[in-house]
């Protein structure tokens, strides 16, 4: 389980989090929906430890973030951070000398799955083959928690579809947490388990999709129109 509990994180005058009290609950698939500039990556990039709350406390299973809970999580950023003179099979090596939880068997499955070829060379690959070695190298690992920082943004319809199929292909519910961040709620609706609306870095909306669904009658993507363009749900 993710708490966050009164977090507040500044960037000059920028609140990026205002004040969020909020849970991520354990063995699901979560959407993390909001606008560009509504807290998404500095929330998921504070379950990294990559920033801190100025104040309140984030806990992952009751510890803040530190390198050691770092060792339970595979975090896909958003920005294309690879080398760019990398082969795939150098990237693998990179993260496999980081990491404890390398699974070279689903790494192999996976390269397959996704026509990845060990020899490719990351700057010669298109922006769609550099989004799945990311996604490789995050799914390659038996991490606990996996965080997907707009995994889909920018990629084509059939790039997505396999990058959706990957993210199912070996979960298992109630062991792994994954949090995917992203503004376009259709590309995920199917997907996740639950979903929290962030706007101006705080917690509008959140809860299980479906009891959503059920409540309001609508659809995720309707309930989203409804939250960012009129206000209300
Ligand atoms: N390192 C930083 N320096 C200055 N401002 C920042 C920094 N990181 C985030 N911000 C600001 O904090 C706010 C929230 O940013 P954040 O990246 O978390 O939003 P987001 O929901 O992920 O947006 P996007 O969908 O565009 O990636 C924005 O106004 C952003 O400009």
């Amino acid at each position: 389980m993710i708490e966050f509990k009164g977090v507040t994180k500044k960037f000059g005058n920028v609140k990026a989090l205002d004040n969020i009290t909020v849970t991520y609950p354990e063995g699901k698939i979560i959407g993390l929906l909001g606008p560009n500039g509504s807290g998404k990556s500095t929330t998921l990039k504070m379950i990294a430890s990559l920033n801190k709350p100025d104040t309140g406390e984030v806990l992952i299973n009751g510890k803040n973030p530190s390198i050691e809970t770092r060792k339970q999580i595979a975090y896909l950023p958003e920005i294309d951070y690879l080398y760019s003179w990398m082969t795939v099979r150098d990237a693998n090596n990179f993260m496999k000398g980081f990491y404890d939880d390398w699974n070279e068997d689903k790494n192999l499955k996976l390269m397959k799955f996704l026509q990845l070829e060990p020899n490719m060379i990351i700057k010669k690959i298109s922006k769609g083959m550099r989004a799945k070695v990311k996604l490789l190298l995050a799914f390659s690992r038996d991490a606990k928690i996996v965080l997907l920082d707009e995994p889909l943004s920018g990629i084509d319809i059939l790039t997505r579809e396999q990058i959706i199929e990957t993210i199912i292909s070996d979960y298992s519910a109630g062991e792994q947490t994954i949090i995917i961040s992203t503004h376009e709620i259709q590309e995920i609706e199917g997907l996740v388990d639950d979903v929290v609306f962030l706007k101006n870095g705080n917690v509008i909306l959140q809860g299980d999709a479906e009891s959503l669904r059920n409540e309001r009658t609508m659809s995720l993507v309707e309930l989203m129109k409804g939250v960012y363009q009129h206000g209300d749900f």
